[in-house]
């Protein structure tokens, strides 16, 4: 494994693919000029909107999903993590999916989210994601990669169960993917203790791209894009407006905080 710099692009999503993909595209062309060799796309990049329309327009932003982030990897000479986007599976329901593509456009990893956020906030919001997605029912694999060390996927509510990050690094797992939607409302007390919960207990990067701002009526999310370093440290956090969190992501600091804080060898339970 190198050193070298990641990026968590964080966007507003609109209920508009081809918007979104534009969108999308100038925030990874920003982090490319920084000096970005790993990209990571949100939960819902690419379609963010009603339920009902998701599943109506599903095939094709599925297609078109998968497309992108084999073009953007190809084009920038990148990998990239696509975060949350529907496949369609079955009658009217999909795969909340994220993936890994390289840079020849091969993709290395897919996950079907497993958690699904099915919950009343006190905001009023009502959120019941179980209506249009299958819930995954596999564990994310590990890919390990030469260069840019062992990563996985997990996808934006996912982050609230521990279990699935100790299954990712008790299998090598050095860096930890968290693309999101998270709620303003739960954000704002809830997203950065819980991304550093993971990096501390894991002794590993966190990289959580997120999506920002007001999306359709009353659909706000928290932003704070961030990249969390395998002590807890916040090295770069993306703030409340569109834009890229750049980090760089050092083999040493993983095994220097290894050695300072070897917890992972001292599971008793796992
Ligand atoms: O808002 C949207 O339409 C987009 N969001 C999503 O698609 C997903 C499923 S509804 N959001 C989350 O998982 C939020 C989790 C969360 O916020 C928490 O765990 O607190």
């Amino acid at each position: 494994m190198k050193s070298y710099l990641a990026a968590a692009i964080q966007m507003t999503s609109i209920p508009d693919l081809q918007k979104n993909l534009v969108q999308a595209e100038e925030l990874i062309d920003l982090a490319v000029r920084q000096g970005a060799e790993l990209v990571s796309l949100p939960e819902n990049f690419s379609f963010l909107g009603e339920e009902k329309d998701k599943v109506e327009l599903a095939q094709e932003i599925s297609e078109q999903s998968e497309q992108f982030l084999k073009t953007m990897a190809q084009r920038y000479q990148i990998t990239v993590v696509g975060g949350g986007f529907p496949v369609p599976v079955g009658d009217r329901k999909v795969y909340n999916t994220a993936t890994i593509v390289d840079p020849h456009g091969i993709e290395l990893a897919r996950y079907q989210k497993v958690h699904l956020f099915d919950v009343n906030l006190p905001d009023g919001n009502t959120y019941e994601e179980s209506g249009t997605v299958k819930a995954g029912t596999d564990l994310p694999s590990v890919y390990r990669s030469e260069e840019l060390g062992s990563l996985g996927l997990s996808v934006c509510y996912d982050v609230r169960f521990p279990e699935l990050y100790r299954h990712l690094s008790s299998k090598g797992a050095d860096i930890l993917f968290v693309p999101a939607a998270f709620t303003a409302y739960t954000g704002k007390d809830h997203w950065q203790v819980l991304l550093q919960a993971r990096a501390i207990e894991n002794t590993c990067y966190v990289i959580a791209p997120a999506q920002t701002g007001c999306h359709y009526d009353l659909r706000h999310s928290h932003g704070h894009a961030t990249i969390v370093d395998p002590w807890g440290v916040i090295l770069a956090d993306a703030g409340d407006k569109s834009g890229v969190a750049i980090a760089k992501i050092d083999p040493n600091r993983i095994e220097q905080v290894r050695s300072q804080m070897p917890s992972l060898q001292h599971r008793v339970f796992a």
